[in-house]
Order: C-alpha cells, then sequence, then structure tokens
C-alpha cells in the first residue's frame, strides 16, 4: 500500500531538511500520529506509516493557503511533487478513502461514507480508546467560543473526497449552511415608493448590443434589486464597475424605508479608508443626479447613508492578547444590515468569525473583485462564492447569472430587466448574486484596463497585443540591458527617484501638511512579487533608498529619518495600528513649537476617519521600509502610478507564486500608469497561471 525508500518517519525528516515542508508539518504528523496509531492488526505498520506521511501533507496542504487535502491529489503525487516521488501509494482512490475512513483520527460524516468502506464497529476497540487526545493544536477556549468541533471527537474528518482538520472542516461547513440559510432569506414586501425611486435611481436605458443587437442589462439596477430583497447580497466586478455606485444606492434605497443600523466595514484599515472615501464622492454625486427629482423623493435623507467605514477587527472587537473578538454568536453584533467591501481578502477563519456574530435578522452584502489574489490565509471565500457563475468554455462570456426561475420573474417584474435568459435548474446560491462587469472607469479602449482583462482571461496573443499598441499609460522595461547600456533595474531605480522626489520635496516645505505629504507618497508606488531577493521588496528597497539618498533626497544615517515611508508588519491593537497600515516618518511640527527645539521624528499615519496619528517610531510594532511593497500587501488600495517587479531567472518555488491574479491585482491597483520590470516569459507564465485553492466550499454552496 505505501513504498518508500525510507522509514516516513526519515523521510519527514529528509523533507524538512531540504525545506520542503516546515519543521511544524512534520512535528504536527508526528504528534498526530503518536496519539491516533491506526487500528492494530497484520497491516498496521503501513498504516501508521500512511497516516503520519497524509498527516504532513496535510499540514504543508494548509501551509500553502489551501483548506484541505483532496485524496486525488495524495493518489496524483501531487501536493509534494517530487518529494512523493521518493514514496508511492500502491492503491485505488476508493481503497484509500474506505482506508481512511477506518482510521480512528479520521472521522466521516454519515452521508459521505464510502459505499465500499466497513463499518466502523469493524475497528478494534483498543485502538478507538486510545483517542481521548486535543482536537487538534488550537487552543480549546478558542474551540469552543466559535462553536467550531464542540461535538467532535477525531483531530480529521474525511468528506467528498478530502481530508480536513476538523477545524477547517467546521469552518467550512458552518460558513455554507450560513450563506446559503442568509440566501434563501427573501423579504416579500416592495412598496410602490421604493419601486418608483429604484426607477429614479436607475432611470431605464433602452440601449441596445451593437453585435447583438439584444437590449444591455443594467446589472447595477438588478444589484440594488437583488440586495433589496435578500438577506444575502454579493455585488462583485472589477475596478470601477460600480461597486461603490450600486451600494450607495441601494442604502438611500433602504435608509428611505426603515431607520437601520448599517455597518460598513473592509478588511484592513487602507480599504476601510478608501470605501469611506468612495462612498463619500459617490453621495455627492447622487445628489447632484437626484437634484431634478427633488419634488419626487426626499434628497436630504442622503445624509442618513453612513460613510464612516471601520475594520473587520474592529467591528467585531478585538480582546487584547486574545485571538477571540468580543462579538460572537453568544454576543452577536448590533446592526440590521453590514456591508463588506474588498470581500476577496476576507479569509475562511476570519468569514465564520464574521457570520457567527452577525444577528438572526441582519442582512449581509459582500463587495468584491472575485478575480483579485485570494486571502492571505487559508481559503479562497469570495471566489468560491462565485465559482458556480463561471461560464463553460463555449460561451463568449467568462461569467453567467444563474437565477432560479422564480426569483428571475421577480428581479425582472422589479428592474424591467428580462432575466429569463439566466435561469438555472440549479441555482445554487445564484440567487444572491450579483457580477458587474463593465469598467466606467478603464474606457474600452484603456491601455490599463485592455490589460487587465487580457491577464485575466489568460489570452497570451491579446497580452502581446496590447502591451505593443504603445499606450501612453503602459511602460514596459525588459531586465536586461537597454539601449541607454544599463540594466531595468537601474532605469526603474531611477524612475523611482522622479516618482519620489515630489513627496520628498514636499516634505521640506515648511507649509506642508502630513496629510498632503502623505497623499503625494502615495500617488506612486512599486509593487514587487516576491519579498526576498534583488528584485523581491528587501532587494528594491535597498536599491530606491540608495538612489534617493543619491540623489540627496534622504540622509538614511539612522533607522528613522525624514520621508522613510513604513508598513506596519503586525497589528498593535493599543496603538491602533494594524498590519498592512502605512505611514511616513516625518519631523512633528508640533513638539518644536512646544519645546522650541528641534522637532521629534515621529510616525505619520492617515486613520479611516482621514485624522493623522502620530507614533513615536521607537514605539511601532514590527515594521519594514515601503518605497517597495508586495502585491499582496497593495490589496485594498490604489495608486495613480504602479511598477510592479517580476524576478528575472524566478525559482520553482516563486514561479508557483506567480499567477494571473498576482499580475491582474497589481495592474489594477493603477489608476493612470503602469510599467512592468521584467522579462516576456515570466509575464506570460504567470499571466497563463491559475490561483488553485483547495476547498470544498463551492461545491457545499452550489450542489
Ligand atoms: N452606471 C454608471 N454610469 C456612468 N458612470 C458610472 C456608473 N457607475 C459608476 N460610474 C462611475 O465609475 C467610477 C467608478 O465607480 P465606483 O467607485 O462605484 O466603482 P467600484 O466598482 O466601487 O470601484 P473600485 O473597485 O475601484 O472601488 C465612478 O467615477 C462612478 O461615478
Amino acid at each position: 500500500m505505501i513504498q518508500s525508500r525510507l522509514p516516513i518517519k526519515n523521510l519527514l525528516k529528509s523533507w524538512e531538511t531540504e525545506r520542503l515542508i516546515t519543521p511544524l508539518d512534520r512535528h504536527f504528523a508526528l504528534e498526530l500520529a503518536e496519539f491516533h496509531r491506526p487500528q492494530l492488526n497484520q497491516h498496521s505498520e503501513s498504516h501508521n506509516e500512511l497516516f503520519l506521511l497524509i498527516c504532513a501533507l496535510l499540514s504543508h496542504q494548509l501551509s500553502q493557503q489551501h483548506t484541505c487535502l483532496p485524496i486525488e491529489q495524495i493518489l496524483l503525487n501531487n501536493p509534494m511533487n517530487e518529494q512523493t516521488a521518493q514514496c508511492e501509494i500502491t492503491c485505488s482512490h476508493a481503497e484509500l478513502m474506505a482506508l481512511l475512513s477506518q482510521f480512528s483520527a479520521i472521522g466521516v460524516p454519515l452521508d459521505s461514507m464510502p459505499q465500499n468502506s466497513l463499518p466502523r464497529d469493524s475497528v478494534p476497540q483498543e485502538s478507538v480508546a486510545q483517542d481521548n487526545v486535543p482536537l487538534d493544536n488550537v487552543p480549546q477556549e478558542s474551540v469552543a467560543q466559535d462553536g467550531v468541533a464542540e461535538n467532535s471527537s477525531t483531530p480529521l474528518v474525511l468528506d467528498q473526497g478530502s481530508l480536513y482538520l476538523q477545524r477547517y472542516y467546521q469552518f467550512e461547513t458552518q460558513v455554507a449552511d450560513k450563506l446559503r440559510h442568509l440566501a434563501q432569506g427573501e423579504i416579500q414586501e416592495l412598496p410602490t415608493a421604493t419601486q418608483d425611486t429604484l426607477n429614479i435611481l436607475f432611470p431605464h436605458n433602452p440601449q441596445k448590443n451593437a453585435a447583438t443587437e439584444s437590449p444591455v442589462h443594467d446589472w447595477q439596477k438588478i444589484a440594488t434589486a437583488t440586495a433589496f430583497t435578500k438577506r444575502l447580497a454579493v455585488i462583485t466586478g472589477g475596478p470601477g464597475t460600480g461597486k461603490t455606485t450600486t451600494v450607495t444606492k441601494l442604502l438611500f434605497l433602504m435608509t428611505q424605508e426603515a431607520e437601520l443600523i448599517i455597518k460598513l466595514v473592509a478588511p484592513t484599515g487602507k480599504a476601510a479608508a478608501r470605501l469611506s472615501e468612495s462612498i463619500k464622492a459617490s453621495k455627492v454625486r447622487l445628489k447632484s443626479e437626484l437634484a431634478p427629482f427633488a419634488d419626487s423623493i426626499d434628497v436630504n435623507s442622503l445624509s442618513r447613508v453612513p460613510e464612516e467605514a471601520s475594520t473587520l477587527h474592529r467591528l467585531l472587537g478585538v480582546i487584547p492578547n486574545s485571538p477571540q473578538f468580543r462579538h460572537h454568536k453568544d454576543n452577536p453584533l448590533r446592526l440590521d444590515l453590514l456591508v463588506v467591501d474588498e470581500a476577496s481578502m476576507v479569509d475562511l477563519p476570519m468569514m465564520h468569525k464574521l457570520l457567527s456574530a452577525l444577528p438572526d435578522h441582519a442582512r449581509l452584502i459582500l463587495l468584491g473583485d472575485q478575480d483579485q489574489l485570494a486571502s492571505v490565509e487559508a481559503g479562497a471565500v469570495l471566489a468560491d462564492i462565485c465559482a458556480g457563475l463561471k461560464a463553460d468554455k463555449s460561451q463568449s462570456a467568462k461569467w453567467q447569472m444563474r437565477y432560479s426561475a422564480a426569483y428571475a420573474q421577480r428581479l425582472s417584474q422589479l428592474t424591467g430587466n428580462d432575466l429569463s435568459g439566466f435561469i438555472s435548474a440549479s441555482p445554487g446560491i445564484g440567487d444572491s448574486l450579483c457580477m458587474l462587469m463593465h469598467s466606467h472607469r478603464f474606457k474600452g479602449d484603456a491601455g490599463i484596463g485592455q490589460l487587465a482583462t487580457a491577464v485575466n482571461n489568460s489570452d497570451k496573443s491579446r497580452i502581446m497585443e496590447v502591451w505593443q499598441s504603445g499606450y501612453d499609460e503602459l511602460y514596459w522595461i525588459e531586465h536586461q540591458k537597454t539601449h541607454t547600456g544599463n540594466t531595468g533595474l537601474e532605469l526603474l531605480l531611477a524612475q523611482s527617484v522622479d516618482h519620489y522626489r515630489a513627496y520628498l520635496e514636499l516634505a521640506n516645505q515648511p507649509q506642508s501638511t502630513p496629510l498632503d505629504i502623505i497623499e503625494c507618497y502615495n500617488e506612486f508606488r512599486i509593487l514587487c512579487a516576491m519579498r526576498a531577493g534583488e528584485y523581491g521588496v528587501d532587494g528594491i528597497n535597498q536599491g530606491v533608498r540608495d538612489a534617493l539618498k543619491q540623489a540627496k533626497l534622504i540622509s538614511p544615517e539612522h533607522e528613522f529619518y525624514p520621508g522613510r515611508p513604513v508598513i506596519i508588519q503586525s497589528n498593535d491593537y493599543n496603538l491602533g495600528l494594524f498590519n498592512g497600515d502605512i505611514g511616513l516618518i516625518l519631523p512633528d511640527s508640533a513638539t518644536q513649537q512646544a519645546t522650541h527645539s528641534a522637532p521629534r521624528l515621529m510616525a505619520h499615519f492617515i486613520q479611516a476617519d482621514g485624522s493623522i496619528l502620530k507614533v513615536l517610531p521607537a514605539r511601532l510594532p514590527s515594521h519594514d521600509t515601503c518605497f517597495a511593497m508586495t502585491v499582496h500587501k497593495s490589496q485594498g488600495s490604489e495608486f495613480s502610478k504602479v511598477a510592479m517587479v517580476l524576478p528575472l531567472w524566478p525559482s520553482q518555488a516563486q514561479k508557483q507564486l506567480l499567477t494571473k491574479e498576482l499580475v491582474y491585482t497589481a495592474i489594477t491597483r493603477a489608476k493612470h500608469h503602469f510599467t512592468c520590470l521584467g522579462s516576456q516569459t515570466v509575464f506570460e507564465q504567470a499571466s497563463l497561471q491559475a490561483t488553485k485553492r483547495s476547498s470544498g466550499l463551492a461545491r457545499r454552496l452550489w450542489n
């Protein structure tokens, strides 16, 4: 059943030495195998070996942000490729499933029992009796409060062909249950006045598709009607497709109806600040759009639409030095409607916490771009929610709405848009979803939008065509020496000096405020695919720092110097600083006035409400310089100009991280100009590789 050149224990050690797995993966496997020895029979030794191997593979899989380990991957030698080639599992999928379901450490939900598996009571009792050990390495108090694992007795679960850690299994099934439950909730009554206001907010626009002559659907109106009538609405779309505009109109509609407690949140402080700004701007636009209708609707009630957004952590109530939040299922949030922006950044455990804390009557609206990078931690919740809308290859569009017949009819009546062409016999949670596909920011022929679309579609020839079209807003720097005799990196550093010069000069002018300086700094950012190496964040930060020093724009003699940008790497709830927050070290004019001495250096951060938070540099939690940052950390932010850096010769491990979602996210952070330092091959390879996260959530939501 298992053939290995070394005992698995030794094999894991050698993988650890080769850094193919982490020490945590090996220790996790050893500990679990020690407590949960499979039943004793003539195969017990090979069963133990198999169990040990599978535990290590599962732990490795979780560290790669998957939420489970599909059994077929074990057999394909997949998650560990060259590693598993050193040992082989010689049984069929069905045999392996049947075998695993007999292991006392692996629970099997009743509806997921492999048909040919033996009944549980055939397992010798002495092995069952050993299983009185902790569920996993999660502290027990958190297990209890989350409502996770209370009734579970095995550390692992085998369900629908995948192996889970009990904790992740509970997260996934409970998130799926809650989302499905919310999606079923429908508000039947729609007062006539609301219908009238909906029509004013979205006037009839009798456009036709130029190619097909079919009417163009007003998906923003359909999304608004969905969110008004459903307890769960997921409104997705790329940058500038009108998500904020739509949700502002929706909130206006809702505040006309009733007094509701509405909360706006985003995963990071930066994203929350941007949501606030977007809602404010959207309200201003809406106010002028509605001015002609002042006789029929109360335009002033727009002031009831909230515009302050906070982070998810703040909403849930952080408890210092604890992984728990103040709000959970036994102490739910006090709100009627929750809007979560940048939902693609929300990982599975966080989504679980959020849904657990939602009161029974509340409505939930998730906003985000399903094509962006998945969350930094485990899972790809938004992508899984949208997975059921993926069109099959025969269709020209990438996505296809999927409504139940009854709800399509209702939405058609409410919005005046004919949705009969989008009815599905198996709509899953499709009634709650709405995808906005037309970008109002990147007009049809704009280079950034074209490139983003080509990358998103992994369209190799179109990608090259866009790069070669001579768009002013796109600029390519080849890694190798250019006609000027400089390397691509030297060219990028020279350009970075030009871009960063503006904020550093502004910082030297006495009348400049920290807000002006930070906003000027935020005009440009270098985004790296990697952290380490010459072309990673570390190398590029060093390079820019040296180049700025040479240009006499900074004097980095000390650790903290005026103009040094810093990015926070961990949460400090007492200071109110969170992972990913970015600030600038600047002289604090207030200390100068107070003490009549040289101004003290302080780190300055823009808060979600637009105010400035000042922190003594010595008190900063762990942080890094931020002339360059990773694409991952840039999610939820936008810059006027972006330069993306791809590695020159990516290693095998780096290649796995270079995905089209990463490139797409970097491109769409740029509002006006996008530069790429790379090689054509690496850009293409990355654009053709889609992120794969193993998870059963999509299946649970759509089947
Ligand atoms: N139906 C529309 N017609 C014309 N312009 C629109 C429409 N909807 C949105 N816009 C404009 O497009 C721009 C982007 O809209 P909005 O901020 O709502 O998009 P978004 O999807 O929230 O963007 P992001 O993902 O970047 O936050 C705004 O200037 C807005 O006024």
